[in-house]
């Protein structure tokens, strides 16, 4: 028996509607569109509906003289309004990708995300240029791109506020200077780039990102120039921004003192994200001593696909094909121990068939596979 597609409206079932005297829905142009309306119909909210920012199964590919990259594959990522988080990944993960698109400057092949309500996908190019504006505010790696080079720290503040509009000159020279006193740059005020530091450059970056007051800041590899010391401080001025304007705050980072700074850290691999680090504050019930502690997770995306660390699948010779089995707490997940899966396991130089014999009789037995 086949059951009825569970995106039916309940109009097609309603044997009083005639068919001419049913409403047609306007078509829906984007799979987020169809999403969020099949949503609505099982009372049910939309995927991400309460996050500031949603990627939903988004793909990005690129084709360079015939030949295609997917340089983003599916990816899945929530964050929640007022988070400072990190992304982390390996060169070519498509940590880039995703920040130009989140940007507003790429527009992706697939998939969904809307960034503070904004659908990236639909967005014409004048919505897109006020997105990118008012909406998102971005920190570049390279220094030299942040800034422009003949005007001073402040005017480089301004300038985006004149852009913007709505305020006088009186209002933006406050706002300004108040943004520069935030993140400790005062001294720096009347100074054009090239007489900055590489640190106070960037945190004057951080300024003009702000000024328009953003939903979100994007930062791609904002402290990949400056050593460690600066790196710090830069990474302070991120902090101050999230925690006294609230702006919600994404930094891609190779630098591991910053990833372990923030409280959450999403890993991508091979354009999806794979795995997140989550740091929070426990108490020790006996002593009262609290102390940071982090846990990794591996990422469940919304077709329930997992992407299991090389690390572990390598040591265990896992490959192709594993063995589950769903316990009352946990899902166990086994070396695949048939002939031809022992015998790819040791192709793959791992342990899968050791292990999986000393699992004999206890957890998997020959009839469970
Ligand atoms: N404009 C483009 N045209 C063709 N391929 C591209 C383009 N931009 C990125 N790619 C490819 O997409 C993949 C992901 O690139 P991306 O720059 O997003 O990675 P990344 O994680 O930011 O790397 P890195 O840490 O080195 O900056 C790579 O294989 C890259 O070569």
């Amino acid at each position: 028996m086949t059951t009825p597609p569970d995106d039916v409206t309940p109009a097609a079932h309603d044997p009083e509607a005639s068919p001419a005297a049913r409403p047609r829905p306007a078509a829906p142009s984007t799979l987020a569109e169809l999403e969020r309306r099949a949503a609505s119909r099982h009372g049910r909210p939309a995927y991400g509906h309460d996050a500031l920012i949603a990627c939903d199964r988004l793909v990005r590919v690129f084709t360079t003289d015939g030949v295609e990259v997917q340089a983003l594959q599916g990816l899945d990522l929530l964050v929640a309004e007022g988070e400072l988080m990190a992304l982390v990944g390996a060169s070519g993960s498509g940590k880039s990708t995703l920040m130009n698109i989140l940007a507003g400057l790429d527009v992706p092949t697939a998939g969904a995300a809307t960034v503070a309500g904004r659908d990236l996908l639909t967005m014409d190019a004048r919505a897109r240029l006020g997105y990118r504006r008012d909406v998102v505010g971005f920190v570049w790696q390279q220094t030299a791109r942040n800034l422009l080079p003949y005007l001073t720290a402040q005017q480089n503040v301004m300038l985006p506020m004149q852009l913007h509009g709505g305020r006088r000159r009186a209002a933006r020279t406050k706002a300004a200077g108040e943004l520069l006193s935030m993140l400790a740059l005062d001294h720096c005020r009347d100074r054009r780039p090239h007489q900055l530091s590489g640190g106070e450059q960037q945190r004057t970056a951080i300024a003009v990102a702000l000024a328009n007051t953003p939903s979100v800041l994007l930062a791609d590899e904002p402290t990949g120039e400056l050593d460690s010391h600066t790196a710090e401080q830069v990474f302070t001025a991120f902090r101050t921004a999230n925690e006294e304007l609230g702006t919600t705050i994404v930094i891609v980072t190779h630098d591991q003192a910053v990833a372990g700074e923030v409280r959450r850290t999403v890993a991508i691999r091979d354009g999806r994200t794979s795995s997140e680090v989550l740091r929070r504050t426990e108490r020790d019930a006996a002593t009262g001593r609290e102390s940071l502690v982090a846990r990794e997770y591996a990422m469940l995306d919304r077709a329930g696909r997992l992407q299991l660390p090389a690390e572990y699948t390598h040591s265990l010779g896992m490959a192709h094909r594993v063995l589950l089995e769903l316990e009352s707490d946990h899902i166990g997940v086994w070396p695949d121990r048939t002939a031809d899966g022992a015998a790819r396991g040791r192709e793959t130089g791992g342990e899968g068939g050791r292990e999986s014999e000393s699992r004999d009789g206890d957890e998997v037995t020959e009839g469970d596979s």
